[in-house]
């Protein structure tokens, strides 16, 4: 039995707010390992709806400190009608990106619908980096190093607008988890901003489980939660498949206690899965993890005890 309602898998394969190239084969990458077919085993109804289609990657240099704005507004554009329909269909989405500049458009249409049901959104950020540049801090023009700043309301107009009202969400709604990553103006911008990071310090100190618990307290039966998962959380030992890899992540039994916590909440309602590379991997493997810990965030559980 599970309490999950449908799913729909949504392809979006661009690298377009990357900074290296290949993320576009992720949905393709993820599909062959068997995604579909590891949640249809759970007993979950899931559809797949195929890969949504924009613009090319025009690999240019960034202008005015950003890569591609164009091509990334309209890249998030599509993501956010394509996430904002499954929603209102009572569906999960499952976004499988393609870049994590997209969560940008994932997260708008979220935070649009939980507006509009009078839901309370929780957004669970699982990454090696903050991805809270701007165009001013950003050392590199790369966009998708600047999604959780554009939702709060920091960026281009296309991008912080994209939902309609400015900003999409709140700091206050978002946990960052695994950070390990993060540019010195970036960093103050976080802290000015006040959002709520579990680095890997807190993790080596305190242990993923009280992470977890501190991440996830306050959630009710109202609220929405929303996992995006940049597959360069993990440890690059586990996942060397993505552009921006960063020593010293958690392992791969962190990450399955993690997944599993996020389960147990039963209020997961929305995923990304983003930045996974297969230019970089190594026989697939990367994609596999990343499904088999997506398995885990669907209720597939280490536990034994009764
Ligand atoms: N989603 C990601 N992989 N983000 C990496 C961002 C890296 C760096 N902080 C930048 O802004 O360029
Ligand atoms: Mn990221």
């Amino acid at each position: 039995m599970n309490r999950f309602p449908p799913i729909s898998l949504i392809g979006v394969p661009t690298d377009i707010g990357a900074g290296h190239r290949g993320a576009l084969m992720g949905p393709d990458a993820l599909r062959v390992a068997d995604i579909d077919k590891v949640l249809r085993a759970r007993g979950l109804e899931v559809a797949d709806r195929g890969n949504l289609s924009g613009p090319v990657n025009p690999w240019l240099p960034p202008e005015d400190g950003y890569r591609h704005l164009d091509g990334v507004i309209e890249w998030n554009r599509l993501t956010m009608e394509a996430v904002y329909a499954e929603l209102s269909e009572g569906r999960l989405p499952i976004m499988m990106g393609g870049d994590h500049c997209l969560a940008t458009g994932s997260i708008t249409a979220v935070a649009r619908y939980c507006r509009e049901q009078g839901r309370k959104l929780r957004i669970l950020w699982l990454d090696a980096h903050t991805d809270f540049n701007t165009s001013e801090l950003t050392p590199s023009g790369n966009i998708h190093g600047m999604p959780v700043a554009c939702l709060c309301g920091h960026g281009p107009k296309g991008l912080t607008e994209l939902g309609g009202s400015k900003p999409a969400i709140d700091p206050s709604m978002v946990r960052q988890i695994g950070i390990r990553s993060v540019d010195e103006g970036e960093k103050k911008f976080v802290h000015e901003a006040g959002l709520e990071v579990y680095d890997m310090r807190y993790i080596d100190e305190f242990g993923m489980k009280r992470a977890m618990e501190e991440a996830l307290t306050g959630l009710d039966k109202n609220t929405h939660l929303h996992v995006s998962f940049d597959v360069d959380f993990l440890d690059p030992s586990i996942a060397p498949g993505v552009g921006t890899t960063v020593q010293g992540g958690p392992n791969y039994r962190e990450a399955q206690l993690c997944m599993e916590m996020i389960a147990d909440t039963g209020r997961m309602g929305s995923l990304d899965v983003v930045e996974l590379n297969p230019a970089y991997d190594d026989h697939n493997r990367t994609a596999e993890v990343a499904v088999d810990l997506v398995e885990s965030l669907f209720g597939k559980s280490t536990l034994i005890r009764g």
